[in-house]
């Protein structure tokens, strides 16, 4: 086995696994046990990986035998939760055929209207910051998978669609601790309950179950497509025209998860990852003004900026790699399975094993970014391949690494981009006038957010308003 801290008898290391921001205690253990070591969990095998090295050795190279998923008390017929075979590669598939590097482009328009939607509603009214946020990037997810228009903050579906994906996030914290065969009993297990409460959440949230959530919004996407008025090109739509009207059963209810895939996998990761850049803004004010300034030279003022404008802005895109570096969506990535015995670097590593990439010490270990907790764009020197370093980490390994990736670099810059080029993202004030500088604090979920992430979008001029309120009405 590799090595790892000392194992109790039959309990192993179960007592000694931190309930609370794993991924710190993993670190501290990685300086003292490598690159790669050994928990033992009530006879459950995990591994937990430390650096891009191996993690591309064992994830990519091996990915063969490398990407299952544990089995959890909760996740159905999730994507995200499947075991490596053909109805997991089925609804890959399906996204991939929406989402691809040449299809993606088609989206670009969603995803700028709802940026430009975002930042007015925040310059309106501050306190609105995260539900414009969640709500906006929800309306981006409905409409490119259901064709759907979210209507407004209160819209029916994306409420639920939120609520359905939060009770998720609740239950599935990092660690061991939702793991099937972890009795309830044992101290610290307090997830399993909240995992339990959530299977029961999701399938009855308002008083409606999730499937019918989800058939509900599908059922009214079918309805737009038939009358005309659904939003084209779209998910749902494609694969049902693919198919020319001989979708078999299976075939819509493995469409029915992948959209609900798409939305789970795509909502929180992105509202953390904006939530993420907006702290950087407010805690490193220079940077924000550096980035400004490259706007300002390659778009100007008489216009607003586009997802096209992308390459010309490599300022842009070292704050968005150092946003995925600085706070990961997924710390703790998510977790793989080991489907065979496998041997590596002389250690045993048991069929059935869990493996958990330590993203956060990946990006976080001093000796590849100096000053980790920093938040410094330069330190890619304008260079994509080293800002692919951070992406290749963050948006996971091998054959289960993100299929959503192209898709979300639009949507993080263009709300990145529309930000910066119309706003200053400054302080709210207390009382007394003085500016409060949000902490860095985040909860123990499978996605980090920061929370209490308070601020002022302040419009830079009357004609970014402007030009924000024209395109919003058009
Ligand atoms: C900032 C945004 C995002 C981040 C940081 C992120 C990160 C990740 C990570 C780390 C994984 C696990 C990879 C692994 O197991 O090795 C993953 C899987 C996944 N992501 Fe994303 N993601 C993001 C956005 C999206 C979007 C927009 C979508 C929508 C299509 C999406 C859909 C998925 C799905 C369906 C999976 C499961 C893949 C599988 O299990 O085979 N993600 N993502």
């Amino acid at each position: 086995m590799p090595p790892g801290p000392f194992r109790w008898p039959l309990i192993g290391n179960t007592l000694q696994v931190p309930q609370v921001h794993p991924w710190l205690t993993y670190s501290r253990w990685a300086r003292v046990y490598g690159d790669i070591f050994y928990l033992d969990a009530l006879g459950q095998h995990i591994i937990v990986i430390n650096s891009a090295r191996v993690a591309r050795e064992l994830l990519d190279r091996r990915s063969s035998i490398y990407s299952g998923r544990p089995h959890l008390v909760w996740g159905d017929r999730m994507l995200i939760m499947q075991p490596y075979g053909d109805e997991l590669r089925q609804q890959r598939r399906l996204i991939s055929q929406t989402l691809s590097t040449s299809t993606i482009g088609q989206y670009y328009d969603i995803q700028e209207a709802a940026a430009r939607r975002l930042v007015l509603g925040v310059i309106d009214n501050p306190s609105s910051l995260e539900g414009q946020i969640k709500t906006n990037i929800a309306s981006i997810i409905m409409l490119v998978v259901y064709g759907y228009t979210v209507k407004g903050t209160e819209d029916m579906f994306a409420e639920r669609a939120i609520q359905v994906v939060d009770n998720l996030s609740l239950a599935a914290t990092p660690g061991i601790c939702a793991i099937k065969y972890v009795p309830s009993w044992m101290p610290g297990i307090s997830s399993l309950k909240t995992a339990k409460a959530w299977r029961k959440l999701l399938h009855t949230t308002n008083g409606m179950t999730a499937p019918c959530i989800l058939s509900g919004v599908i059922n009214h996407a079918a309805c737009l497509q038939e009358n005309g008025t659904a939003h084209l090109p779209n998910l749902c739509a494609s694969v049902l025209s693919d198919a020319e009207g001989k979708a078999t059963l299976q075939l819509e209810e493995s469409l029915k998860w992948v959209a609900f895939s798409v939305l789970t996998g795509g909502l929180d990761t992105n509202i953390s990852t904006i939530i993420s850049f907006i702290l950087a803004m407010l805690r490193f004010p220079d940077v924000q003004k550096k980035a400004q300034a490259e706007i300002d030279a390659v778009v100007g003022s008489e216009r607003l900026p586009q997802i096209s404008d992308r390459p010309s802005l490599p300022y842009i895109r070292s704050v968005i790699a150092e946003t995925y570096r600085w706070l990961p969506a997924t710390p703790l990535s998510v977790p793989h399975a080991l489907d065979e015995d496998d041997i590596y670097d002389g250690s045993f590593l048991p069929k059935g094993s869990i493996i958990m990439p330590n993203v956060w010490h990946m990006l976080h270990d001093p000796n590849i970014y100096p000053e980790p907790d920093a938040f410094k764009p330069e330190r890619y020197g304008g260079s994509d391949i080293e800002m692919k370093k951070v992406t290749d980490i963050a948006f996971g390994f091998g054959r289960r690494a993100c299929p959503g990736f192209y898709f979300a670099q639009g949507t993080i810059f263009s709300i990145v981009v529309t930000v910066l080029a119309t706003c200053d993202i400054v302080p709210i004030v207390d009382n007394h006038g003085r500016e409060i500088i949000p902490d860095v604090r985040y909860s123990t979920k499978i996605i980090l957010c920061p929370e209490d992430v308070k601020c002022t979008f302040r419009p830079r001029s009357e004609q970014a308003k402007l030009a924000l309120v024209d395109t919003c009405s058009d």
